[in-house]
């Protein structure tokens, strides 16, 4: 059995009290004890009575779980916060170090973060806004939430019930400040573990607290507790789990009006009425009262159905959109999700886009699409996307040499030759001034490419810098028309001014 020396624990941070111990959080990393650790120190007001018997069942509880095999201290951890190991103060042990609660198992509330405790379940809203846990609280307000988080209470006493070599365990204190509560998933973790101890161990001290109280010790026909006791606690955990309101706390039936109507079928009232009778006989096991609370889940739940996922098309451009589309039913949201890189688009509502939801997922990757509701979510591949990179494409504009003829000799009709004569243009061959092509800059279409969608887009780019293109040629050639014509009245003048009739 591990021991470690309290001092070597670093900063401890207070986290919870109960009625017999001090819990901290370690500060310093323990290697023979991996992870975040709590450390629970009996408090001082402990009585040198009752502290022998409470560090031997300590002890106890370190070595059932060491000698564990690795997959029952699995099943228990998923469950519990067992005690690891003790913690001695100068040879004298004085408390021991379980697992820290994950930080899901905390809450928000108006003193800051507290651990989300079976007991906060029962507030009733007004309550529960008042201390500022109501929005922390909400997911757990969800009937399904609030059954399965009870199966999971029933599987963590079943788990501790089990026969082991001869042992027959008692948890002793169930109540509803004993197990911490997360919601995604409902997930439940049963603290004070510490008190566990074996029937047969007749010094073992184990509390009980108000209102849980079994009516065999009640009526004083034994003092110790033992696996039935515990059944009779669970059951109570179990109706004022599952209740909200003002009496939720000391409630013990299970048709009361507090229990969400529906909730329970005559079964389960039957059954946790049976755990809470004085006959002890009657009582059913925690296993039993498990596997009704989960068939009732099944039996409630009514996931979500991905009927059909597809991408409007599997190779694309990189960083062009693609449209994934899909089929549900029942779904009240969909994710678009990819395991590579993160990828994920959420809460899009799922009846939302019926020609797709546009993504550009930032690498190649199969796409998934999950659907999602209150009591589940199902998923499957709607494709795997590649994508190609666009090469640099370069579409230059050289128009080719334009040979135009020298203009034609120009012949006058008759008419005009029988006029007196004018001032003719020259018949000769009048060169053409050089023709200069416009400067076209090649045009690089891989910058436009991310931008365009369609090839329609694309065609467009491309059209744009050849209608670029073509103004420019057309320019240069009214241009070389234009000093062509000039030339053609410069000269024709000179010729006219040359056959001119002398001023008389
Ligand atoms: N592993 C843990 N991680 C974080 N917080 C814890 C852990 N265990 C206990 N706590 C907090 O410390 C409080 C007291 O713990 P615990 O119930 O084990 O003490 P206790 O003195 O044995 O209680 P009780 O009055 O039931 O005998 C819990 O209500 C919880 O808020």
């Amino acid at each position: 059995m591990i021991r470690i020396d309290k001092r070597r624990l670093g900063t401890l941070k207070p986290l919870g009290q109960g009625g017999m111990a001090q819990v901290y959080l370690v500060g310093d990393h323990i290697p023979e004890v991996p992870g975040r650790l709590a450390f629970k120190e009996l408090l001082p007001s402990v009585d040198a009575k009752n502290r022998g018997p409470m560090l031997s069942t300590m002890r106890q509880a370190v070595a059932l779980r060491d000698a564990m095999s690795p997959a029952e201290q699995a099943e228990l951890d998923l469950l519990t916060v067992w005690p690891l190991a003790m913690v001695h103060e100068r040879g004298t042990d004085v408390g021991m170090l379980m697992r820290c609660l994950p930080d899901d198992f905390f809450i928000d509330a108006n003193g800051g973060r507290r651990v989300f405790e079976f007991q906060l379940l029962g507030a009733d809203p007004s309550q529960a806004k008042a201390n500022g846990f109501d929005k922390s609280r909400a997911p757990a307000d969800k009937d399904l939430v609030r059954l399965a988080l009870m199966a999971r209470l029933a599987y963590a006493i079943e788990v501790i019930h089990r026969p082991r070599g001869g042992r027959h365990l008692v948890y002793g204190d169930m109540n509803l400040r004993n197990a911490a509560v997360a919601t995604d998933p409902p997930r439940i973790l049963l603290m004070d573990c510490d008190g566990v101890a074996d029937a047969a161990d007749a010094n073992r001290i184990q509390p009980h607290t108000p209102f849980f109280v079994p009516p065999e010790v009640r009526k004083k026909q034994q003092k110790l507790q033992d696996q039935l006791t515990d059944v009779y606690k669970l059951a109570l955990c179990v109706i004022r789990g599952l209740a909200t309101g003002r009496g939720s706390t000391q409630l013990d039936d299970p048709a009361s009006p507090l229990v969400p109507a529906g909730l329970l079928d005559q079964i389960g009232i039957d059954l946790l009425n049976r755990a809470l009778s004085e006959d002890r006989a009657q009582r059913p096991t925690a296993q039993e009262i498990k596997e009704y609370l989960v068939g009732r889940v099944l039996d409630l739940a009514d996931p979500p159905t991905l009927l059909s996922a597809a991408l409007s098309t599997d190779v694309t451009l990189r960083g062009s959109e693609v449209f994934v589309r899909w089929q549900h039913k029942g779904g009240k949201s969909v994710r678009i999700f990819s395991d590579v890189n993160n990828f994920s688009v959420g809460d899009l509502d799922p009846d939302g886009y019926p020609n797709g939801y546009p993504i550009k997922p930032p690498t190649a990757c199969e796409i998934r699409v999950a659907v999602v509701n209150d009591h589940g979510e199902d998923e499957g591949p709607a494709g795997r996307l590649h994508y190609y990179e666009m090469p640099p494409v370069q579409v230059s504009v050289n128009p080719p040499a334009v040979v135009l003829p020298d203009l034609p000799v120009m012949r006058l009709p008759r008419t005009h030759a029988e006029l007196p004569p004018y001032p003719l243009p020259a018949a000769d061959v009048v060169p053409l001034p050089p023709l200069h092509w416009p400067q076209v800059p090649p045009v690089d279409l891989a910058p436009a490419v991310p931008e365009a969608h369609t090839s329609k887009q694309l065609r467009d780019v491309i059209g744009s810098a050849y209608r670029a293109a073509d103004v420019g040629v057309d320019a240069a050639i009214r241009e070389m028309l234009r000093r062509t014509a000039q030339k053609l009245r410069a000269d024709s003048k000179q010729k006219a001014s040359a056959n001119a009739f002398p001023p008389p």
